[in-house]
Formats: C-alpha cells, sequence, structure tokens
C-alpha cells in the first residue's frame, strides 16, 4: 500500500510541526485536511496573453476536482511570457529561459512545501515543456493540462469560413504589406480580428504540437491536447485531472512509471504525424534530460525514417486544430498509429491505464468522418517520412532541425545572405535584398550567443509575405516558432556563440542542404574551411548579469534540448 501522502506527511504530522499546520490553517486547512493528500495546482494565469488569460478559471475546477476526491489542493502560480508579443524583440531571449523559470519554479514551490501531487497548467508553448520538465524531476503522482486552442479570427469584410486568422497571419500580412499587396488599413484590419479571445495559438503550431506529444507520451487525460480553451471539455478536463492526481497519489504511480523511454518514442511519432513544430524535438530532448531518460536527436532521425506526415494543419497545411477537435482530435490518429504498430500500447498513462486500453472504443481511420481531409489515411500521407529532419555536414557538426515537408522541395543549393541577429535579417527581407534562390543564413542566435535562442517567426513569415517561400532557404542557429514553414533549418550546432561554423559563412557562399540525405554543407575548399575555422573567434558574452547571463552560461546546445543542468557536479 503506498503512501498517498509520503511528502505532506513531513511537513504536517507530528506535534513538533504545529508551526506547520498553524500556518496552513490560516490558508484554509480544517483539521480532516491534514489527512488528506496535499495536491498542488500549479497554473500561470496572466493577462498578458490570450494562452492565459483564463488559466486561473481552469486552476478553479482542478481544485475542485482535487479536493471532491479526497485530496487537499493548494494553488500557486508560475509566470509565462508571450512569443507572440515579443517576436522580434530583444525580450525574445527571454522566451526560451522562461521554460527554465518555470520548470525551476514549480520544482522549487512542490518540493518545499512538500506537496503530495501535482496538477499543472499550461498555457503560452514553454508552459508546456517548463512543466513537465518540473513534473519529471519532482517523480511524484502528477497530470499535466493544456489550457486549450483559440477559436480562429475572421476580417469582418471576408465572410468565408476557408479564411481563418490567427497570429500567424498577422505576421504573414506584415510582409504582404511590406511588399505592397496589403494597405495600412487592410493590415489593421487583419491586427484587429485574429486573435478573438482565451487560448493557445490556433495551427499546430507549438503550443498544440506540444500538447499533443504530452497526451501522447500519457501524462494527460485523453483528450486534453485537442479541446478549446472555452467550453465544458476544457472545464471537465482540469476537474477529471484534481481528481486523477488524487487517484495517482492512492495508487503510487508517479511521473516517471508514465515518462519511459517508450512513452517518448510515442510522443516523438505522435508529434511528427501531426506535422509538428520543431520545438518538440528541443522540449522533447530537454524533458527526457529531467526524467533520465536517454533521447537523443538520432532517435528523431530513426523514428522520423518511418513516421508519414499525415495531417494537412498550419502553417504548411490548411487546417487549424479547432478543426481537428470538430473531427475528434488526436485520439483516432493515435489509434490508427497503434493499430500500425507505430506506437507503443503498452505505456502506462495518468488514467492508471495502458495507451491501448485507453484508445479501446476509439475506431480507427477512417473513424473520423467520411469528407474530413484533415487526416489522411495512412497510405496517402503529406510526407512519407517527417518533415523534421535533423541535418549534419561541415555546417552543422553536432546536428541541425530542418522542418522540411516537401512543399517547397527537398534540396536547396544557394548563395548565403548572411545575417549577424534576426533583426538585421528582417530588415534585409522586408527591404527587398532577398531573391529567389538565396539561402538566408541568421546566426548569434544560439542558446548561449543570443543569449535565449529566439525564433524566427518574423524573418520566415516575411520571407512568406513577400512571395519567396519556395524560392529561399533559410538557416539558423536560433529556432522556429511553430508558425514558421519554408525551407527552414534552425538549432544549428554547434552555434556560432560556441565556434560553430556557421560563424566563418560569407556573403555569396554557396550552401547546400538535403533534406533526403539529411545533409548540409558550406561549399568551400576544405583549406578554405581550415583556415576560415581557425581564423575564427565568437563573439564575446552579450549579457554579464542577469538571467540571461545566467542562462548563457549554463545552456547545454540545442542538440542536447538547451538544459541548464547538465552534469554541473
Ligand atoms: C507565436 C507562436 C506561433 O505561438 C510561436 O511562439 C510558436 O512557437 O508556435
Ligand atoms: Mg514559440
Amino acid at each position: 500500500m503506498s503512501n498517498s501522502r509520503q511528502y505532506s506527511s513531513v511537513v504536517v504530522d507530528g506535534i513538533d510541526r504545529a508551526p506547520a499546520r498553524s500556518m496552513l490553517r490560516a490558508v484554509g486547512f480544517e483539521d480532516e485536511d491534514f489527512e488528506k493528500p496535499q495536491i498542488g495546482i500549479a497554473g500561470s494565469p496572466s493577462d498578458l496573453t490570450p494562452c492565459n488569460m483564463h488559466l486561473g478559471e481552469l486552476s478553479e475546477h482542478a481544485t475542485a476536482g482535487a479536493n471532491e476526491a479526497g485530496g487537499k489542493a493548494i494553488n500557486f502560480s508560475t509566470i509565462t511570457v508571450s512569443d507572440g508579443i515579443s517576436m522580434g524583440t530583444p525580450g525574445m531571449r527571454y522566451s526560451l529561459v522562461s521554460r527554465e523559470v518555470i520548470a525551476d519554479s514549480i520544482e522549487t514551490t512542490v518540493a518545499a512545501e512538500g506537496m503530495d501531487g501535482l496538477v499543472a497548467i499550461g498555457g503560452c508553448d514553454k508552459n508546456m515543456p517548463g512543466c513537465m520538465i518540473a513534473l519529471a524531476r519532482l517523480n511524484r503522482p502528477s497530470v499535466f493540462v493544456y489550457g486549450g486552442t483559440i477559436l480562429p479570427g475572421f476580417v469582418s469584410s471576408d465572410t468565408k469560413e476557408e479564411n481563418p486568422l490567427d497570429i500567424v497571419s498577422v505576421f504573414e500580412a506584415v510582409g504582404k504589406h511590406a511588399k505592397g499587396e496589403l494597405s495600412d488599413e487592410g493590415l489593421k484590419e487583419v491586427e484587429k480580428c485574429a486573435i478573438p479571445g482565451p487560448g493557445s495559438c490556433s495551427g499546430m503550431y507549438t503550443a498544440n504540437s506540444m500538447a499533443s506529444v504530452i497526451e501522447a507520451m500519457g501524462m494527460s487525460l485523453p483528450g486534453s491536447s485537442a479541446q478549446l480553451a472555452v467550453g465544458k471539455d476544457k472545464r471537465g478536463d482540469c476537474h477529471n485531472a484534481g481528481a486523477t492526481v488524487v487517484e495517482l497519489c492512492k495508487k503510487g504511480i508517479t511521473s516517471r512509471d508514465i515518462m519511459t523511454r517508450k512513452a517518448f518514442e510515442n510522443a516523438v511519432t505522435v508529434g511528427m504525424a501531426l506535422g509538428g513544430s520543431t520545438n518538440i524535438v528541443l522540449h522533447l530532448l530537454a524533458i527526457a534530460h529531467a526524467a533520465e531518460v536517454n533521447l537523443t536527436i538520432d532517435d528523431f532521425e530513426e523514428i522520423g525514417n518511418r513516421v508519414p506526415v499525415l495531417c494537412d494543419v498550419k502553417p504548411f497545411g490548411k487546417y487549424n486544430v479547432s478543426h481537428l477537435i470538430r473531427i475528434g482530435g488526436i485520439r483516432p490518429l493515435m489509434k490508427m498509429l497503434l493499430d500500425r504498430g507505430m506506437i507503443h500500447g503498452d505505456c502506462l498513462t495518468v488514467t492508471g491505464r495502458t495507451i491501448a486500453e485507453d484508445l479501446e472504443g476509439v475506431e480507427s481511420y477512417p473513424a473520423y468522418p467520411d469528407k474530413q481531409d484533415i487526416v489522411r489515411p495512412w497510405d496517402n500521407p503529406i510526407k512519407p517520412d517527417t518533415h523534421l529532419r535533423i541535418l549534419r555536414g561541415n555546417l552543422a557538426p553536432t546536428g541541425a532541425v530542418g522542418k522540411i515537408t516537401g512543399k517547397e522541395g527537398l534540396y536547396f543549393k544557394g548563395p548565403a545572405k548572411v545575417y549577424e541577429n534576426e533583426e538585421d535579417a528582417l530588415k534585409g527581407i522586408l527591404r527587398g535584398d532577398i531573391v529567389s534562390g538565396d539561402v538566408v543564413v541568421i546566426r548569434n542566435e544560439g542558446p548561449v550567443g543570443g543569449p535565449g535562442m529566439r525564433e524566427m517567426l518574423s524573418p520566415t513569415s516575411a520571407v512568406a509575405g513577400r512571395g519567396l517561400i519556395k524560392e529561399v532557404a533559410l538557416i539558423t542557429d536560433g529556432r522556429f516558432s511553430g508558425g514558421s514553414h519554408g525551407f527552414d533549418v534552425g538549432h544549428i550546432t554547434p552555434e556560432a556563440a560556441c565556434g560553430g561554423p556557421i560563424g566563418i559563412v560569407q556573403n555569396g557562399d554557396l550552401i547546400e542542404i538535403d533534406a533526403v540525405k539529411n545533409r548540409m554543407e558550406l561549399l568551400i575548399s576544405k583549406e578554405d574551411y581550415d583556415a576560415r575555422m581557425a581564423a575564427y573567434t565568437p563573439p564575446v558574452a552579450k549579457e554579464k548579469r542577469g538571467v540571461l547571463a545566467k542562462y548563457a552560461k549554463l545552456v547545454t546546445s540545442a542538440s542536447e534540448g538547451a538544459v541548464t543542468d547538465k552534469d554541473l557536479f
């Protein structure tokens, strides 16, 4: 019989713990509450972004669920920042840093106060991996809840439902405006209509991708990833999550019982089949590190060889996650993958059952409605193998991550146009400096160099908005938003700030990217390459104090998930 109060008993049991009980009585504990497992409800409610503006209410539902099931819920908050707002500014350097702050703050609160179990609720895209890193480190009974996806927006002059807007529409509208295809008024209308209310960005961008891989990993309740932010399904999900953690405490099932190597393989598989964000590579590596599971970029390559892209979702495809929800979410897709032997059915989930048991009763494809064309049948994929390419070569000796769906081809060769940072690149693209055939190189944007590995959504959207998406490649030691699409390669390692060869590229050098052979090469002679590498001095650290400096000092390579606690002692 497990001790459902393994941690809180140390804090509240016994004569000498009277001071702790006294403090807790002041926040609402009654006598009987000291006999119950304490369930932390980690939310990140915030007025600063639609992704998190409703999370306070969701915490209340999780609280009620935990209390009604016999636990004692304790609410607390962590932070969030918004990529959609910071994107393209110096503030975006804090985005990936916030993943660590969220993980550290949840770990700190739960461990300090001796909570027995945990519901973690996340909205904006770093919330998801931040929460999951904390759950993995803490290894206590826990459930993750996704805050849910936003509804699409529509401009008032366009009543056709096929043209739903979201944050990426606004980024791309900036590019169209620069090209002269959209007036000031047109841009303003898109700006005003794109984001209609609460919820995370609506395409298969990073938030929805991460929510899906977490469900596939078994760490959220079935269906949690494909729900709208508003409505009874999400409220029910929160309530059930609270109750589920109490059950997990009673059963003694902890996060690492669920977050096994096989569970990570399931997560990678589902993320790829959905056409998910490049950030799933970075975040899953980091979560696996926290769970002490051995997962490397080579695993992504190996799994990706057999996993097709099956979902026609934004940014590269037609549909939003709100459309996917209408046809049943990701569960029929998971059932199809299970029936094909692509995911492990014997992995435990937070329900206390296996994935296969959780999917019982879900019909495999074509369980989705007949007329839908969001999820493709197995034998008619969008791409027969993954769009998340792990590339290596003399430009990325320790790996890079490409997002190459095939829509813009699988091979690119062209002259480099080099920019020392994102702002310069954006200005160059908007000015019209980039022409068909160019490889845009944006460097000094890695985890150490940025610091913070910004997402290049403004440059990739400017390329798209200028109509160059099929004609230009963009490579960087930074990363991409889930909203980026095109012939894009990020996470180039080693990064320029750590002496990586992206630092020696010069304007006009020919670059070759082969997304079939998974190679990326700087086509200069071996002598030139060696001489330039010998002469290359990485730029000095930009930050000397504060969180960015601490981050730059500790962070590992993107190929290792950009974690801050590897091999410290
Ligand atoms: C702003 C976005 C689209 O949410 C982006 O940050 C992402 O990574 O998906
Ligand atoms: Mg993002």
